[in-house]
Formats: C-alpha cells, sequence, structure tokens
C-alpha cells in the first residue's frame, strides 16, 4: 500500500472519529453553553442589583438553596431542572460576534480625505492622489490622534499642480483641515513646496493663568507675553496660579541698540490691547518715565495717575497735543546733547540717557477729533519721536483697534517694527498688521489677551498677554487686581529715583495752555509727593488738568 493511500485512510478515519466525537459530546456541549448563558445572566442581574439590595437578594438566595437541600430529593429535582432549563437555554445558535468598533482615526482621516479630494483633484490627472479608489492611504503619510481621539499630527501629500503659493488657496485646505480636525484648537500649517507635503500640528492652549508680576528679565527687556517653547529661545521663571514654573516669554529687547524700538499693537474691540499697554507700563517703569495718551478716554490707565515716573495720563485732545508737543521738543533736546556729550566726549547727563516711554491706546479717536476739530493730528506729533526714537532713549508704543488700521498714518505703521495683534482676526487683517502672513490658523474663540507677536523679521509667535487687570475695575477677580496693585510704584518702593524734570527747551505753547515743565509741572511735583494709595473701596486718584 502506498504512503498516500496510508495518509489518505488515516485522514478519513480521524474526520470519522471527529464526527462521531462531535454526536456524542453534543448533548454535554448544549448543556455547557446553557450554564454559561444562566451563568452571564445571573452576573447581569449581580451587576444590575443596587448594592443596598444586594445582601437581602443574597440572603433569599441561601434560604432557597437550603430549603431544596432540606426538600425530600430536592437536590435532584433541581439538578434535573437546572440541566432541562440549559439544555433548552444552550440550543440556540452561538451569540454573533460583535462587530468591532469602528476605527476613529479610520473615520476621521476617510472624512477629511474626501473633503479635501475636491480641492486636490483634478479630472485630467491619471494618477489622482485624491479621490481615488485606495482611499486616504495614498495621500496621507503619517497621522497621529491623542487620546481623546482628537487629530493632532498629520502630513499629507498634495499634488504639485496645487496652487500653494497662492495665499487663497492655503486657506481654503487650511479651514477644511481646521474644519474636520476640530474648531476648539489652533494649527500650524507647514508648507514645503519644495516637495508638495503640507504637515499640520494641532497646538496645545497656552496658558491663561499668569499674572502680572516682575518678570527675570535683563534691563529694556519687555515681557509682551508667553508663547509655546517652539516661539521661545528662554524660559523664565514666574508665578503661575500660585505655583513657581518655567514659561517661554516673547521678549521685546527696547533701547538704543535695539532694531525694532517702538511697538503697533492691534486688536478686535475687547481682546485686551489696553491691558497689553499696562503691563508695558508696569515693566518699564521702573527704569523709565512715561507719558500716556488715553484715546478712548475710557479711564482704563487712571490707576497710572500721579505716579511716579508717570509725566501724565491725557485723554484730551488738548492735552495730548500739549504732550506730544513736548516729547517731540524733549526728543530734539535729548539729540541735540547726546550729540553735544559726544562731541566733547563726556558722559550724557542722567536726564537725557533715563528712558523715556510714550504710550498711545486709541490714538486713531483723537486723530479724528483733530480733524474735525481742525487741530494737528496726534499722529503727525509722534514723527520726531518715532524716528529719532532709538538715538534718544524715546519708545513708542501704539495700540489701537484693528479696524482702525487704515486710520493709522503710513510713518506709524512703518517705524513700527515690533507688532502684536489680538483677539480673532482674518488671514489678511493678521498679515496687514503683522507684516507677515500666520502660518496658524486661529481656534474659533480665544481668550482675552491672545493673539500673535513678530519682532522685526522674526516669524510671528503665538502669545498670550499676562492678565493685567484695571485695578480699579472693580468686576475684575479680587487676586489680579492685587498682584496689579502690588507693581504700581510708590515714591518710596521706586526701584530708581526719578529723574530731575527735563529743562523745558522753549516749549511750543498755544494760546490759553501751560508751558511743559513750567508752573503746572512744579505744582504736579508738589502733587506727586502725596502718596497715591489706591484701595478698592477708595480711590483718591485725581486726574491731571490738561497741560
Ligand atoms: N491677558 C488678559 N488676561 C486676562 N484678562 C484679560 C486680558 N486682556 C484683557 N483681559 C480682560 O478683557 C477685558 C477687555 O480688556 P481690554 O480693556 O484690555 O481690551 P481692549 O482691547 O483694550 O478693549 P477696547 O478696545 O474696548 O478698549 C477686560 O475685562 C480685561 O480685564
Amino acid at each position: 500500500m502506498s504512503l498516500n493511500r496510508h495518509l489518505s485512510k488515516g485522514r478519513t478515519l480521524a474526520r470519522t472519529a471527529g464526527d462521531h466525537a462531535a454526536d456524542m459530546f453534543a448533548p454535554i456541549t448544549l448543556i455547557g453553553r446553557g450554564l454559561r448563558r444562566h451563568a452571564e445572566w445571573a452576573k447581569g442581574r449581580w451587576q444590575a442589583t443596587p448594592k443596598d439590595r444586594r445582601g437581602p437578594t443574597l440572603f433569599l438566595c441561601a434560604a432557597m438553596v437550603l430549603g431544596i437541600f432540606l426538600l425530600p430529593h430536592g437536590p435532584l429535582f433541581t439538578l434535573v431542572g437546572l440541566m432541562a432549563s440549559a439544555a433548552w437555554v444552550g440550543r440556540g445558535p452561538k451569540a454573533p460576534p460583535t462587530p468591532p468598533e469602528p476605527d476613529v482615526a479610520e473615520v476621521k482621516l476617510t472624512a477629511l480625505y474626501a473633503a479635501l479630494t475636491p480641492y486636490l483633484a483634478s479630472p485630467d490627472d491619471l494618477s489622482p492622489l485624491y479621490g481615488n479608489e485606495n482611499g486616504f492611504r495614498t495621500a496621507f503619510g503619517s497621522w497621529e490622534f491623542d487620546g481623546d481621539g482628537r487629530l493632532t499630527e498629520l502630513e499629507l501629500a498634495y499634488p504639485a499642480y496645487f496652487t500653494d503659493t497662492e495665499p487663497a488657496a492655503r486657506a481654503r485646505i487650511e479651514q477644511v483641515v481646521q474644519g474636520k480636525a476640530g474648531r476648539a484648537r489652533e494649527y500650524r500649517f507647514d508648507w514645503d513646496e519644495e516637495s508638495n507635503r503640507l504637515r499640520v500640528s494641532a497646538l496645545a492652549p497656552l496658558a491663561t493663568d499668569i499674572a502680572a508680576q516682575r518678570f527675570v528679565t535683563a534691563p529694556g527687556e519687555i515681557v509682551l507675553g508667553f508663547t509655546d517653547e517652539a516661539g521661545s529661545r528662554r524660559m523664565i521663571p514666574v508665578t503661575q496660579a500660585g505655583v513657581s514654573a518655567q514659561q517661554p516669554p516673547v521678549i521685546w529687547r527696547t533701547g538704543p541698540r535695539s532694531s525694532e524700538p517702538h511697538l503697533l499693537a492691534l486688536g478686535a474691540t475687547g481682546h485686551g490691547t489696553s491691558t497689553l499697554i499696562r503691563s508695558i507700563a508696569l515693566q518699564a517703569l521702573p527704569f523709565a518715565d512715561l507719558v500716556l495718551i488715553d484715546g478712548a478716554g475710557t479711564g482704563e490707565h487712571a490707576c497710572l495717575v500721579n505716579r511716579p515716573g508717570v509725566h501724565t495720563v491725557e485723554t484730551s485732545l488738548h492735552g495730548t497735543l500739549a504732550a506730544l508737543e513736548w516729547a517731540a521738543q524733549e526728543t530734539a533736546r535729548r539729540l541735540t546733547a547726546l550729540n553735544a556729550a559726544r562731541h566733547a566726549g563726556t558722559t550724557p547727563p542722567e536726564d537725557v540717557t533715563r528712558p523715556l516711554w510714550l504710550l498711545l491706546d486709541h490714538p486713531t479717536e483723537l486723530s479724528e477729533l483733530a480733524h474735525a476739530e481742525g487741530r494737528p493730528d496726534p499722529q503727525d506729533l509722534l514723527e520726531t519721536p518715532l524716528r529719532h526714537g532709538r538715538a534718544a532713549r524715546v519708545t513708542v508704543v501704539i495700540a489701537d483697534d484693528i479696524e482702525a488700521r487704515d486710520r493709522i498714518t503710513p510713518t506709524l505703521r512703518a517705524t513700527t517694527r515690533a507688532r502684536v495683534v489680538l483677539g480673532p482676526t482674518t488671514p489678511e487683517e493678521g498679515h496687514a498688521a503683522l507684516g507677515a502672513p500666520l502660518d496658524i490658523v486661529p481656534a474659533a474663540h480665544a481668550p482675552a489677551g491672545r493673539g500673535y507677536a513678530r519682532i522685526g523679521t522674526a516669524a510671528p509667535v503665538r502669545l498670550q498677554v499676562p492678565a493685567t487687570v484695571d485695578p480699579l475695575d472693580d468686576e475684575a477677580p479680587a487676586q489680579l487686581r492685587d498682584a496689579v496693585i502690588a507693581l504700581l510704584p510708590h515714591r518710596d518702593t521706586r526701584t530708581e529715583a526719578a529723574a530731575p524734570a527735563a529743562p523745558p527747551a522753549e516749549p511750543v505753547r498755544r494760546a490759553g495752555e501751560q508751558p511743559v515743565g513750567g508752573p503746572e509741572d512744579a505744582a504736579e511735583e508738589v502733587r506727586a509727593e502725596r502718596p497715591v494709595e489706591l484701595g478698592k473701596e477708595h480711590t483718591p486718584v485725581r486726574p491731571r488738568p490738561v497741560w
């Protein structure tokens, strides 16, 4: 007999034995399946029983078991009954396997692929990346999802004919990706034009619980806010929600060596440009003197009135024009004094080297008023400080509504090379405000003080301004107001003594106006000697009279 015949006979015997065994063990399998279903049912009932009712249920079951044991032939009848019931319950076919949970990544990537197809496919493409039968795997190189099933990283390829150099075409793709991946987060879009690849990264939200405080910085450095680790080259210690932490700051270097000596901050209404001005003022006050113009006249900077180092806080057009005329003359005086000192080879006097900061909140509102009244535009008076401020240690900070961008003069726009934009903006507005396109798509809802900063020609970075609330705002949280109050200088807490009042170099006077540094200033000196206590229940702060 050949080996093959032996093998096939063996196989037949084994199959027959298997069939017999299955027939023989069928009742046992049936009862076993029924008992398993009984056990599953009992387990389900036990889990569904409230905890407080489990004790009585257990007691009842134990009583029943005891009763069965005590009955004549009770255990036997019970066993037979249980077997019969198990055989009845187990007769049904095996429960169909539960269908596997749909893969979240698969579902989401398929939806994103389908959404991108109309924008990245062409009927003339013979081997399309998008819209082919193989689905997203042909176009998406790698992807990552977080624990909540949200897309965090995606790298996709796009066809070479896609116009990736056109902002509008890019914006369409960015909108689609953000729509499918979730509008609650910000995304960075890294377009690799050379290899036709796009890398999308979801960005973690920035910390919003950093309050105003003394930041660890070098002299002349201003912390505009905080960003993510990719946006800053260093970390500084901060007190965050009561504990010490390290955060990456957005630093603006000011002073004679700065290539961005002036700052322009634009923002959507109510998104924190005044707060940014207040934050900058509190950081500059220990080493500089301030002139603050509150063009909106809302009194949001009243906490700075009469503070040592604050020359004036102006809300009227009249006072603003006088203050800015003085600032222009002061800039010219400083330049002359610095040149003279350079020629003589002597150290320039302290009153020309002490930094002077001009902070203007909503100046375009005053510009409109000035045009209506036929008076000089306050923005025009800024020309000298803006053009020569770096050498004369004069720094200009302008904050305004993003809607007012067109009313900002070209000189002002050209000379403010440090830029901030706060609040929700369109890609075009963001580009215009920062002077460069943003590679980040903002989230649908941003907290106050959230935006982007661009210092000089560097790439824009994300920004969260420290919470520097108006301490006179009763609705602001008490601990945030206290943090600001703690930073407000008093005569005795100022880190550097106020510079002697600059000798006014023949200030230009208009009819009915008091000269800067004249008797009005002398009166101011006397007033300033009185410490101004900023309490929450009493506000003895009086606005300074117009100049
Ligand atoms: N960085 C921030 N952290 C916490 N709260 C902030 C921040 N920035 C602003 N706010 C809050 O948002 C509100 C509006 O702020 P702010 O007055 O600075 O905005 P604004 O842009 O100057 O408004 P407007 O254009 O109306 O003058 C205030 O209640 C302020 O306390």
